[in-house]
């Protein structure tokens, strides 16, 4: 009889956002403090995102990832966590084989007036803390592009298939894992 594979639940506490905490991942911009958006292809592009609550939002098992662009976060109403993880050891290597460090994921609550800057190649996905979010998205865009299709329900694949440039990788398909948010 074939057995289904549950997967594995791995908690993350959610923690306040502060500069020391989040250095292995990115910058939190303070006063008199200077962030460079940089992108390697395309442009610099900002966008104002709304993302709502969803069933089951604690659990996340899908991340984007991309080299050539560092990313901010700036939520205008309501907070939103932030989760992320070190980038994959190497950006040259085929990125469906992209490691992710489990032990080094982390989630912070990024609340409004704070300023979350992700370094390249950081694993990052975004949920709303309460009912929604609606914040700043510092990204890159290429030629013609829109702005983002808002979405609810974590599907970084999604994303990815409308910009080639987003990377992901689904937990649960490469480790039976998933992410589970402790408030
Ligand atoms: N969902 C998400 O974080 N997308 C980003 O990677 C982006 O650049 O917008």
């Amino acid at each position: 009889m074939s057995q289904t594979v549950t997967e594995e639940v791995v908690k993350l506490k959610v923690r306040p956002l502060t500069p020391e905490a989040f250095r292995p991942y990115g910058q939190v911009l303070e006063r008199g403090q200077l962030i460079y958006p940089e992108v390697e292809e395309g442009r610099v592009a900002m966008e104002l995102l709304r993302t709502r609550h969803r069933p089951n939002g604690r659990q996340t098992a899908q991340l984007a990832v991309h080299f050539t662009y560092n990313q901010t976060f700036i939520p205008v109403q309501g907070s939103m966590v932030l989760i992320v993880a070190p980038p994959p050891v190497d950006r040259e290597a085929d990125p469906s084989t992209y490691d992710f460090d489990f032990d080094q994921a982390a989630a912070f609550l990024v609340e409004p007036g704070q300023v979350a800057f992700i370094d390249k190649g950081v694993w990052h996905n975004a949920v709303a803390m309460g009912l929604e979010c609606t914040f700043i998205n510092v990204t890159r865009k290429d030629a013609l592009e829109a702005a983002t299709e808002e979405r609810n329900d974590g599907r970084i694949d999604q994303i990815s298939a409308q910009r080639p440039y987003v990377g992901y990788i689904d937990l649960v398909e490469r480790y039976h894992r998933v992410l589970d948010l402790e408030l």
